[in-house]
């Protein structure tokens, strides 16, 4: 997963301080540890981000976030990346506070036998109703017809031999019904370390996978306490609640933004931004051989960049 990029000058020390953060051998992990050993949470959650977070300092090549960068936003383990990018948490910093949150998540996921499927298509209202009909939780809203469905791995599987209409029901590989109420474990203890983590404020628009807003418009940090609070009690919160991805993608249709960068390891997001934002030019950055590509689409695309 992060052979191809420790190949860039650099890099191995900015990893080298990804695994001091996270107190684990991330080098080792995202070079030759198994598919099984990475599958798991606490492994996969601090892979993802450091993933991330090298994709951005490989295309920015020193330059500064806000210079190139209009409005960030992640997905569920991307909201700590983006975090990073908007400069709230430093990159070690994200790397070893996701790796808290892992540890939490597998712990809690270890609890019994529950996991995730997306459902894909059909009436949304329907989706819904059969979601909850089958004793399950819409854990992220993902938009352009898609819902993830979570919860007990029976229930699970009776919600995919009875799919609603017109549907498919995609099992995802993940270890735990995440974004849900099975998460509480997880959420009470991730919180004694979240909410006194080292974090300033957002130095670009950052949105929220609570309700997509950005950060600067929320009204939290008018009462005593600084933007960069919300988006610690957030993440924490985020934990056991739903991913509104779907708000996050309305809030990037209403800001008129033109050109999306995903950040590695890539895909999803450009693959729900094809059906929920038609016309919006993407890249998946996956490999350092999209480097090149995601700086083309910042100059294209970016407000900031042409000005700086
Ligand atoms: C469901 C996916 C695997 C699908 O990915 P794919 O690359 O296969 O996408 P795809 O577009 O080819 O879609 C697969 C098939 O479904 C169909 N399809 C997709 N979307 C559709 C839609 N809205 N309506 C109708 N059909 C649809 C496609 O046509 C295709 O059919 P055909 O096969 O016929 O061509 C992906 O989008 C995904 O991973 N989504 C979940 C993201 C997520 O929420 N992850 C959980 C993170 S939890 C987490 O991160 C924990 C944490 O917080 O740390």
């Amino acid at each position: 997963m992060l052979s191809p990029w420790l190949e860039l000058p650099g890099t191995a020390d900015l990893l080298d301080s990804f695994s001091a953060a996270a107190g684990s051998d991330l080098t080792l992990h995202g070079t030759t540890s198994d598919a099984d050993t990475i599958r798991d949470t606490a492994v996969a959650q601090p892979l993802i981000v450091s993933a991330s977070l090298l994709a951005l300092r490989a295309i920015l090549d020193g330059r500064a976030t806000p210079d190139v960068v209009d409005v960030t936003a992640g997905h569920s383990v991307g909201e700590l990346s983006a975090a990073a990018v908007a400069g709230v948490l430093d990159d070690a910093g994200a790397v070893g506070l996701v790796s808290h949150r892992a540890r939490a998540m597998a712990d809690a996921a270890a609890a019994g036998p529950s996991g995730m499927s997306a459902v894909v298509g059909g009436d949304p209202d329907e989706v819904l109703a059969a979601i909850e009909a089958a004793g399950l939780f819409p854990a992220n809203v993902n938009g352009g017809g898609q819902v993830v469905a979570a919860g007990d791995t029976e229930r699970l599987a009776a919600l995919a031999e009875n799919p609603p209409a017109r549907t498919r029901v995609i099992p995802l590989p993940v270890a735990g019904a995440f974004h849900t109420p099975f998460m509480e474990p997880a959420r009470a203890s991730f919180e004694k370390v979240a909410t006194t983590w080292l974090a300033t404020d957002p130095r670009l628009p950052l949105l929220s996978n609570a309700d997509g807003e950005d950060y600067s418009r929320l009204g939290e940090g008018a009462h005593g306490h600084g933007r960069s609070t919300d988006v610690l009690t957030r993440l924490t919160a985020q934990v056991t609640a739903p991913v509104r991805w779907d708000r996050c993608q309305e809030t990037l249709a209403e800001r008129g933004v033109t050109g999306i960068l995903e950040l590695a390891p890539g895909g999803v997001l450009t693959g729900l931004a094809k059906r929920a934002l038609k016309g919006v030019e993407s890249v998946a950055v996956k490999s350092p051989d999209d480097v090149e590509a995601a700086r083309d689409l910042v100059a294209r695309h970016s407000v900031v960049g042409a000005a700086a």
